[in-house]
């Protein structure tokens, strides 16, 4: 059985994928995130997620790695992560009373056979509307500057919400555990 290694940075898909209970190694994926023109969203983020497992293929050449890439899409504009409390606070501002819809796109590369799983799940959040200093508030309690969308869905961020819709709230927080699971089956990990 291949090991596995998770294409990523972020503190939250190593706790997302720690919850498979399975061994794994983890590394950053330097790559240029960068949209390209006429791509949409959706294309975009299967794309950057495939991105990120391919790069780590060659320092882990007999692995099964997973990489994943989120964008928020507000009507036309891509919310990315606000990385300071003026851009959370725009981003949450154009998000209130509308609704954003999370695209994350989930790669598992097999790079001994060179073969890639491929797909992109969709999470829906629509927002309460917030005043300027319910914002602040948030902001000032969670601090979630390093989330697209500028919220912690696990954390007091439920507040912001009015409901939501989507099969797997873990694609919201950012790597789709119910299609992973599905990816490793085919794969020949078994999980439980
Ligand atoms: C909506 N939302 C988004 N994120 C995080 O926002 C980031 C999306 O950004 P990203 O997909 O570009 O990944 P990142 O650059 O952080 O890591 P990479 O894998 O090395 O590329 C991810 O780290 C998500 O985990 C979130 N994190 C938490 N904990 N809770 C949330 O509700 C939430």
């Amino acid at each position: 059985m291949l090991p596995l290694v998770l294409a990523s940075s972020s503190p939250y898909r190593r706790e997302l994928l720690a919850r498979l209970r399975r061994p794994f190694e983890w590394a950053a994926p330097a790559i240029d995130e960068s949209r390209r023109e006429g791509e949409t969203a959706s294309d975009m983020v299967r794309r950057l997620a495939q991105e990120k497992a391919r790069v780590l293929a060659g320092r882990y050449p007999r692995h099964l790695i997973i990489g994943s890439d989120q964008a928020a899409v507000l009507g036309d504009q891509i919310l990315g992560k606000p990385h300071s409390h003026e851009r959370a606070h725009a981003q949450l501002c154009a998000a209130s009373g509308n609704s954003v819809t999370f695209l994350t796109g989930l790669a598992l590369l097999d790079s001994e056979r060179d073969t890639c799983q491929v797909d992109c799940i969709a999470y829906t959040v629509h927002f309460r509307q917030l005043s300027a200093t319910q914002i602040d508030r948030y902001l000032r309690a969670e601090q979630p500057f390093d989330c697209a969308g500028s919220f912690k869905a696990e954390g007091l961020g439920i507040s912001l919400f009015r409901g939501t819709e989507g099969s797997d709230v873990t694609s919201l927080i950012g790597l789709p555990l119910i299609r992973l699971v599905d990816m490793l089956q085919q794969a020949g990990i078994e999980v439980p």
